[in-house]
């Protein structure tokens, strides 16, 4: 599988320009890729007080926009993840479509990051994570979600191969975010892909810093702090090699362990 990673420098607060500069960055990583993968709240950024006018009503904009890219080029995209309006308020959205256009998955961001005010003016998600892409089982988690392990571990246990994360995860905590990919690969014996965004708004510098780690713990592919198009390829079948080598999910105890503390 080839991967592209498009560590997009979102502009804050101006959709429009996004989708413009997000098109291009498709069309460009398509040429070497059959997974696109796109940064949390790439159409708004963080620009929190300003949803009610700025964010996507039921995720629509989006979803015909990345539908139709990923048709043209006969690509699958993981959207990132955008601001839904719905009914029942604003959601921090993932979405994953496949090459025939069609919606594969849609997933709401279940932990809100409150030293960014998330829960202000988010609602958490009670979805799954755990979606296929074609033949792949994977599971895709939105930035704050990885500080998680238990929940990861519960989109892991039915042979998922791959962990997608999208991100707007700041500069002060690139250690964090590298040690908590590189732990999620580890522990879980899959393929991490995380796409971080560049750049900086009114609050944060982001990190960059998107990633492909193996299921050996083993660094693929890391881009620096800079805008870009990450580019890797995976074989899936080494994760297999991995869970037969050390086989922690024969070996897990899950009676002993108590995760509703
Ligand atoms: O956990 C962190 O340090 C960063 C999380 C974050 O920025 C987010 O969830 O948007």
């Amino acid at each position: 599988m080839k991967l592209a990673l498009v560590q997009h420098n979102v502009v804050f607060g101006d959709p429009d320009t996004n989708y413009e500069q997000v098109e291009a960055l498709i069309i460009e990583a398509q040429k070497n890729a059959d997974v696109i993968v796109l940064p949390e709240l790439w159409t708004t950024g963080y620009d929190l007080t300003r949803l009610d006018e700025i964010s996507d009503t039921q995720g629509e904009t989006t979803k015909h926009f990345i539908s139709d890219l990923a048709k043209a080029y006969k690509v699958h995209i993981v959207a990132g993840s955008i601001a839904k309006q719905t009914e029942s308020g604003m959601y921090n959205t993932m979405l994953v479509y496949g090459p025939t256009g069609d919606l594969l998955h849609e997933y709401d961001k279940a932990h809100l990051f409150r030293l960014m005010d998330e829960e202000k003016y988010l609602h958490q998600g009670d979805k799954t994570a755990s979606f296929s892409l074609g033949t792949v089982q994977a599971a895709g988690v939105i930035c704050y979600d990885i500080r998680f392990p238990e929940f990861i571990r519960t989109h892991m246990i039915n042979g998922q191969q791959m962990l997608f994360v999208v991100a707007e995860w700041p500069k002060p905590r690139l250690d964090h975010w590298r040690a908590l990919l590189l732990s999620r690969a580890i522990e879980n014996q899959c393929f991490v892909v995380a796409c971080n965004r560049a750049g900086s708004d009114p609050a944060n510098a982001f990190a960059g810093h998107s990633i492909i780690i193996g299921p050996w713990g083993e660094i693929i592919a890391e881009a620096g702090e800079e805008a870009t198009i990450l580019y890797g390829e995976v074989n899936l079948g080494h994760v297999d090699d991995v869970r037969s080598q050390i086989p922690v999910f024969q070996d897990r105890r899950p009676t002993i362990y108590d995760v509703q503390k």
